[in-house]
């Protein structure tokens, strides 16, 4: 940069030979100098468009999918900025509605996803960090390993600062909120007299069996997604996922118009081809390998029972 700047940090004489990385336009001889003068400048510091500004403020918003786009996009890669996304990813407490593309909304199953914008095949449309996961085929049921994880992350503050604590209190807040499986009644474990971390242990059990996604990168696992959990199930969605024990992310796979319902399938693609005749058939693959309940209504599942059993 040319020597005329001075510095900025008033009285000093020195001349300033580093830009504040912010606005790119106060010049500072040194750190100090800069530490000093940020109360004021800060006053009309406005942040630069450039694509790393972009990036720090997607990263600040925790539009973690945004973010790692982004970096992908820059001519020159920006180790500082990939390692504070990988930090961010790590946490597991963050989610993104891609580009404003969904709303949370009363639907046909309790809350689901609705499209808030047309949407074209392939549209990106939430981001999601899994709190936890679990292998499907470890000592105990991976929900039960899921749920212990989830209430023990859900306690600890032992966090990097206070702001990612309250994060992760607000994410682990609205795991809480998730729906219980269907033949839990919230309102009957809430009443019943027990223990409040026994109740806990209860109620995180049942939303990690109801809520718990399965991964399709690595089919040995199952996670838990905070809101991941409130699409709906189809068993001919017009949304996909792509999901591992660290992220997920949800897609559409159709045009979707404005104001449809989002779906997803529970089942992994394979068993969902595999199935001959709708339930029946999903519903004995799912139960051969233990692993994935559809949650028809219960006169449904009941006579779907009765016809899947072999006579005796
Ligand atoms: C992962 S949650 C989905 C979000 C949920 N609707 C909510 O309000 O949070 C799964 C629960 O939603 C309901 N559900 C989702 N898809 C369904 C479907 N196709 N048929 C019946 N119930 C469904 C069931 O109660 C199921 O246990």
């Amino acid at each position: 940069m040319e020597d005329s700047f001075p510095c900025a940090a008033p009285g000093c004489e020195s001349t300033g030979s580093k830009l504040c990385s912010r606005c790119g336009k106060a010049a500072y001889c040194s750190a100090e100098c800069q530490r000093k003068d940020w109360k004021v400048h800060k006053l009309q510091c406005q942040k630069a468009e450039t694509p790393e500004n972009r990036i720090s403020d997607h990263l600040a918003k925790g539009q973690l999918f945004s973010a790692q786009e982004a970096l992908q996009q820059l001519e020159k890669p920006n180790a500082r900025l990939a390692a504070e996304l990988e930090e961010k990813l790590k946490l597991g407490i963050l989610s993104e509605v891609i580009a404003d593309r969904l709303s949370l909304q009363p639907a046909r199953y309790g809350l689901g996803y609705v499209a808030a914008k047309d949407l074209s095949a392939g549209d990106p449309l939430l981001f999601d960090t899994a709190f936890c996961s679990a292998p499907m085929d470890g000592d105990q049921e991976f929900y039960c390993t899921i749920a212990e994880k989830s209430i023990r992350k859900g306690h600890a503050d032992r966090r990097a600062s206070a702001r990612v604590d309250a994060q992760a209190d607000f994410y682990y807040d609205s795991l809480l909120k998730l729906c219980t499986k269907d033949s839990h009644d919230r309102a009957t474990l809430e009443g019943t007299e027990m223990e409040a971390d026994t109740r806990e242990q209860i109620l995180v059990c049942s939303i990690a069996e109801a809520n718990s996604l399965y991964c399709t990168e690595e089919p040995n696992f199952a996670a838990l997604y905070a809101a991941g959990a409130r699409f709906n199930h189809s068993c001919a969605p017009n949304a996909s996922i792509e999901s591992s024990r660290s992220r997920l992310l949800v897609r559409a796979a159709t045009a979707i118009p404005k104001g449809m319902e989002v779906t997803i399938s529970y089942l992994p693609p394979q068993l969902l081809s595999e199935a001959v005749g709708f339930a029946v058939g999903v519903v004995v693959a799912a139960q051969r390998t233990h692993q994935w309940r559809l949650a028809p209504d219960r006169s449904e599942a009941s006579e779907i029972r009765r016809r899947a059993t072999p006579p005796p």
